[in-house]
């Protein structure tokens, strides 16, 4: 690779190219082939992946939101055209941008860009048009996490399609981590791998009653169902409650069955034998987590069993949003934290942890197999959703893929038990369940 000299052109006053702009933002380290509307390039012009800016729009998007929001806008937009990758599935170029450190460049060399660039680039521009990436409103962090702004924001990522959710995550739909023997198993085995692994961790039997939050399409319910639990589901979702509650009945589950549209807090009834909750933690915000257990705790028996399902942080520092355009456009107000951080404040209101999993290159094989699915279904997604939502979706499953196996995130099971006022064990000695 060449390296990057902070004066390509040799004089300050000098106008620079879109290439030679790149070629600063990038260190010099361009792994791609990258090209331009005003005809300069750079990068290896054998590389197999390339990036086209295709008009002015594009590079407003990416100089006036710096950092992957901007790239994210252009390409959404489709004025950042990727080649040599289908656009459900970026990954291949994704991970070799992932090589590349974003440099801040120095004062006179920023004061030269935006010279270069002219007023008509460097302006305040709208997000991308389409109506369906709305531009969330930011809120303060004691607004963030009401029913309405968590129902506002679920609605947004969750009811887009069930159509277009049937084509990604294939027929079990569930959108969450599956648990895969070999990487060469299928996604529905994987699936049911998971929810095999939850059920047996929680110690379920016929006639025990399951509370599932943030139950999705229903998948967790429907599977303890038909070994005999009787399992309540509630999702925030209007869509996938009304799906839900038809796989239900069609599979004639109705009598132990039952999948709410209702915010997890709204749930009234107490006593359960366990809680499971997969991928629900992600939405509530870590203001929130000493609430979230407590209430958890409150809902089941003494020796009742939560089994905490969620991405996380490699570590317990620093800031928890996620930033940048997944923040925008696909999980607002999403918060992570490292497992520890979880863990304790499972422990702060009194569950007694046993047990925590990393499953994390787990959740790479299953965006790899989202990916795949939204390949393989393009042309009919394309009929359920614009083209942009569709893109979205294949940038942020391929580039969740990056972040997991570059270990920027991970995904925990976290297990807790609710112990009795003589604080006695409450279960067995050993793990009862098959890894
Ligand atoms: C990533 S999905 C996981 C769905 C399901 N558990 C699965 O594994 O497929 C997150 C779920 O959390 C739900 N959710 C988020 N906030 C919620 C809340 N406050 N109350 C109830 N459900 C909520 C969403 O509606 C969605 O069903």
């Amino acid at each position: 690779m060449t390296t990057f000299k902070a004066e390509p052109s040799g004089r300050q006053t000098d106008k620079l190219n879109l290439a030679q702009i790149v070629e600063i933002a990038t260190g010099g380290e361009m792994p791609l082939r990258f090209r331009a509307y005003d005809g300069s390039t750079t990068g290896p012009a054998d590389a197999p992946f390339g990036l086209n800016l295709t008009a002015p729009e594009g590079a407003t998007y990416i100089v006036t939101a710096p950092g992957d929001l901007g790239m994210a806008r252009a390409y959404v937009s489709g004025t950042l055209e990727a080649e040599g990758v289908h656009p459900a599935d970026p990954y291949p170029l994704l991970k070799a941008l992932g090589g590349v450190h974003f440099e801040r460049p120095p004062a006179r060399t920023l004061a030269q860009i935006v010279r270069s660039l002219g007023p008509d680039l460097i302006r305040p521009i709208a997000p991308p048009p389409q109506e369906h990436l709305p531009r969330w409103r930011r809120v303060a962090e004691g607004f963030r996490h009401s029913k309405a702004r968590d129902a506002e924001v679920i609605h947004h990522h969750y009811d887009v399609s069930n159509t277009f959710y049937e084509y990604v995550l294939g027929p079990s739909m569930t959108y969450t981590c599956a648990v895969f023997e070999s990487e060469n198993q299928s996604l529905e085995d994987a699936q049911e791998n998971k929810y095999r692994l939850v059920f047996e961790k929680l110690r379920l039997k016929p006639g025990d009653r399951l509370l599932d939050i943030g139950c999705g399409w229903g998948g967790m319910v429907r599977y303890a169902a038909r070994r005999g639990v009787k399992a309540i589901g509630a999702t925030l979702s209007k869509e996938q409650a009304e799906w839900a509650q038809k796989a239900i009945t069609e599979e004639g589950l109705g009598d132990l069955a039952e999948v709410r549209h209702s915010d997890y807090r709204d749930v009234s009834e107490t006593g359960f034998d366990a809680i499971s909750s997969i991928g629900l933690t992600e939405h509530i915000g870590a203001a929130n987590y000493p609430s979230y257990f407590r209430f958890l705790h409150d809902k089941l028996r003494v020796g009742g069993l939560l089994l905490n399902h969620s991405i996380t942080r490699p570590h317990n520092r620093g800031r928890m949003k996620a930033g940048g355009f997944i923040d925008r456009y696909v999980f607002p107000d999403g918060e992570l934290t490292g497992s520890g951080r979880l863990i304790s404040e499972a422990q702060n209101v009194g569950f007694e942890v046993m047990h925590e999993e990393n499953l994390r290159q787990h959740y790479a094989l299953t965006l790899k197999a989202w990916c795949e699915n939204l390949e393989e279904h393009w042309d009919s997604a394309l009929s359920e959703v614009d083209e942009a939502t569709a893109r979205l979706w294949g940038l942020y499953m391929a580039g969740s893929r990056v972040g997991f196996e570059t270990n920027g995130v991970q995904l925990h099971q976290i297990l807790g038990v609710k112990l009795g006022e003589d604080q006695a064990p409450q279960v067995p000695l050993r793990p009862w369940w098959v890894a």
